[in-house]
């Protein structure tokens, strides 16, 4: 069962990371694009979004509900879809972890209507 702490709308948030970071096997949204390996990225992604990043920002009360950690996660999926071809692992992990990240959410925004 969650193990509420004394915050629980910050347990759930956190819980939520947990399970869409789980989802991300092949680990290629735990860290910041690599802007040496892929030179021309801000060209075309005007705003990076990774999970550190995310996770950070949750440790820095940056968001306030899930969904402020959905907007980034959206962000996230949006920015690998358009850098990366359909024909590429990326674009594929993309919107595979897109369908699963959503199921993860909403029941994320269900538990939390529930918490207060
Ligand atoms: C060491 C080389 O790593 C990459 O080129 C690379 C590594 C990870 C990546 C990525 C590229 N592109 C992306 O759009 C996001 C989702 N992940």
């Amino acid at each position: 069962v969650l193990e509420l702490k004394l915050t629980p709308a910050l347990t759930l948030l956190r819980y939520t990371l947990d399970q869409l970071e789980e989802k991300d096997t092949a680990k290629i949204f735990s860290q910041p694009v690599n802007l040496s390996e892929v030179p021309d990225y801000l060209e075309f992604i005007s705003q990076p979004m990774d999970l550190s990043t995310m996770r950070t920002k949750l440790e820095g009360h940056a968001y306030c509900s899930v969904a402020d950690l959905e907007k980034d996660f959206n962000l996230m999926i949006s920015n690998c879809l358009k850098y990366n071809s359909k024909d590429t692992m990326f674009h594929k992990a993309a919107l595979q972890l897109r369908e699963v990240g959503g199921a993860i959410l909403r029941h994320a925004h269900r538990q939390s209507q529930s918490i207060g």
